[in-house]
């Protein structure tokens, strides 16, 4: 892996892996953090010993450049550090949206580009990475932004056309197990459950159910059929689940993110 690795965007998704590449034990003095806000940088250096630059500087001394802001500030941040960049350096963007060919069209000829979509799940090392490379990007190049990404969890190469998808399902994808979590904590509470034991039992169900998922490889309908007993209790559930659409309202959900990748990418 390459000697410094700079990280442009310190907000959530860009400490997420500042944190976990100091776990992973990375050197802090192979680190840098570019910031704007002098709070911020502040906060950042005292929680990491970290050394927080301007962009340019960073990215003037980085051999890895991690592009972590908003889709929206990207063309800002390329025109600000493209007059530094030079061949042999590699931009890892983790922006929903942003394509390589549009960063390719932002900054000098022949820069190496990755473009990831990580997830926070990162923070405790259990995150999903997809890369794609761009086009002068060298399988070297690749590997750098794998072995990046794997510090804080699972990385998968996949053709950049399956991005939006990708975003859609494994991007936001902890936002919506979150959003199950909250429905099923209220629910028990509905039922009397005090809220702590509604909240203890299920996120012990999720960390148990993804463990079973993880360790026996069975397809999730087999593992659903097991729970539900012959004109039992699940049954009366998931009968509510399927008059409510919910299989229907997750095609749609994530039918949306694609779809706002997608304008992302063009720009709105
Ligand atoms: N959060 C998530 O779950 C995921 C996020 N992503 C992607 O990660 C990126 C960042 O998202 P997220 O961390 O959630 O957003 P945040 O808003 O938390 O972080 C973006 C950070 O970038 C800073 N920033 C803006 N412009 C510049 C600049 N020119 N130079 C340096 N820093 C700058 C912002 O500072 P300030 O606030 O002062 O403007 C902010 O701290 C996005 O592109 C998003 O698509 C991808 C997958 C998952
Ligand atoms: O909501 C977003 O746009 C970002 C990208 C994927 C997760 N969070």
């Amino acid at each position: 892996m390459s000697a410094q690795t700079a990280i442009l965007g310190a907000g959530v998704m860009g400490e997420t892996l500042l944190s976990g590449l100091v776990r992973a034990g990375r050197r802090v003095d192979r680190l840098m953090v570019g910031e704007k806000r002098a709070e911020r940088a502040h906060e950042l250096e005292e929680r990491y010993g970290v050394a927080v630059l301007d962009n340019r500087s960073a990215a003037e001394k980085a051999d890895t450049i991690a592009l972590v802001v908003k889709p929206q500030d990207m063309g800002d941040l390329l025109d600000e550090i493209s007059p530094v960049l030079r061949p042999g350096q590699l931009l890892v963007s983790l922006a929903a949206g942003i394509t390589t060919a549009f960063i390719e069209s932002r900054v000098p000829e022949g820069i190496a580009v990755v473009r990831v979509m990580p997830n926070t799940p990162a923070l405790v090392d259990e995150g999903m990475a997809a890369v794609s490379p761009g086009s002068h990007c060298s399988e070297a190049d690749l590997a750098e932004a794998e072995a990046l990404m794997a510090s804080v969890g699972r990385v998968l190469r996949i053709p950049e056309r399956q991005q939006d998808a990708v975003t859609a399902i494994s991007g936001s994808g902890p936002a919506y197990i979150f959003f199950v979590v909250e429905s099923m904590i209220e629910a028990g509470v509905h039922l009397g459950l005090p809220r702590s034991t509604s909240t203890d039992l299920v996120i012990q169900t999720l960390v148990g159910s993804a463990k079973m998922l993880r360790e026996t490889g069975t397809h999730p309908t087999v593992l659903r059929e097991q729970v539900t007993s012959p004109g039992g209790t699940t049954a009366a559930a998931l009968r509510e689940l399927e008059v409510h659409k919910v299989r229907a309202a997750f095609l749609a959900a994530m039918e949306a993110a694609r779809d706002r990748s997608r304008a992302l990418a063009a720009g709105s």
